[in-house]
């Protein structure tokens, strides 16, 4: 991939937003996969502990520091933080990127989501402008567009410390061998791992995750991979993958609930920071997982609302 150096913009400041951490191992990271949890119930899920992880101070430790210097992050390195950029939505592309090019989306889609169509037509004719350019794989620099510069807004800043920055141009196939696939390699030797998605409405999450059947996302692709590797028969021991969904929302003024997804789940409980009751089907194909996936998303209570968490 050529990365083009961004322009020089007056006034740059560097802020140094996300320093490679260093994680604590979760309590079932040396857990073997191979054991099924006892009953279908699991009544101990933990949730993943985040607070925890964000608040580990950066250790001085020379290994960090000679891993900081290669391109790969060391097993240290468990937290990593991956920047995508959307492509830019013009009227030209605008028919294109709506219809996925002409794809179906594979999973249900909310249908008040906002529509970049809208959102490029009211821009109508006005110039759209990249403002955020790739400065290496793991740095970017956001520039003030030329009709802000006016405004005594001259000022760019420099993001940097990510673990990768996926251009805009970048594929599904690229995110996910970078991002995803080592996930899904320690998973299958019995290792926990979480993904989150965040970003502001309409910035790629859904597509990233789920995709469409052109461009599937990083759950199908995953799936492909975990049952992939159950085929060929690399595992000898015989295993059983479970799936299981739940939704946290929250409605103003009221607290959080949290719902499980699956086709006869109801509300769960966090109880000291163990959703409790929350079923686990069995899956045996990427098909019967897509479905039930596929079904949750259905029953979530922001599918049928306009917010997003
Ligand atoms: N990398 C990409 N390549 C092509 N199209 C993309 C890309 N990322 C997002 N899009 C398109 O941009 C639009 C908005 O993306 P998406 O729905 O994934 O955003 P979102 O972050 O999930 O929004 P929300 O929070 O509102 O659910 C969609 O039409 C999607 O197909």
């Amino acid at each position: 991939m050529e990365i083009k150096s961004p322009p020089t913009c007056p006034n740059t400041i560097t802020v140094r937003r996300n320093p490679p951490r260093r994680a604590r191992p979760t309590p079932y990271s040396a857990a073997p996969l191979s054991q099924p949890p006892s009953s279908k119930t699991s009544s101990a899920i933990r949730s993943f502990p985040i607070q925890d992880i964000l608040s580990i101070e950066i250790p001085e430790k020379q290994e960090v520091l000679e891993s900081s210097s290669s391109d790969e992050p060391s097993d240290a390195e468990k937290l990593k933080v991956f920047l995508r950029i959307r492509p830019i939505v013009t009227q030209q592309k605008v028919g294109g990127l709506l219809k996925n090019g002409g794809q179906k989306n594979v999973w249900p889609q909310n249908p008040r989501k906002k529509d970049v169509s809208k959102t490029a037509k009211a821009a109508g004719k006005k110039m759209i402008e990249t403002c955020l350019k790739v400065n290496d794989s793991h740095s970017v620099t956001l520039c003030v567009p030329q009709s802000l510069t006016d405004a005594r807004r001259t000022k760019s800043e420099v993001y940097e410390g990510f673990s990768h920055v996926f251009c805009d141009e970048s594929s599904q196939d690229e995110v996910y061998e970078r991002m995803m696939n080592p996930l899904v390699v320690d998973f299958l030797k019995g290792k926990s791992g979480m993904l989150a998605a965040m970003g502001p409405s309409g910035s790629g999450k859904t597509h990233t995750v789920f995709g469409s059947t052109r461009q599937p996302g990083m759950v199908s692709l995953a799936l492909r991979q975990i049952f992939s590797q159950k085929e060929s028969g690399r595992s000898k021991c015989s295993r059983t993958f479970y799936l299981s969904m739940f939704e946290i929302y929250s409605e103003q003024a009221k607290a959080e609930k949290i719902m499980d997804l699956s086709q006869e789940g109801g509300d769960l409980l966090l109880q000291q920071s163990h959703v409790k009751g929350l079923k686990e089907e069995v899956i045996h194909d990427v098909q019967q997982a897509e479905s039930l996936i596929a079904s949750g998303m259905l029953k979530r209570s922001t599918a049928m609302t306009n917010s997003n968490i």
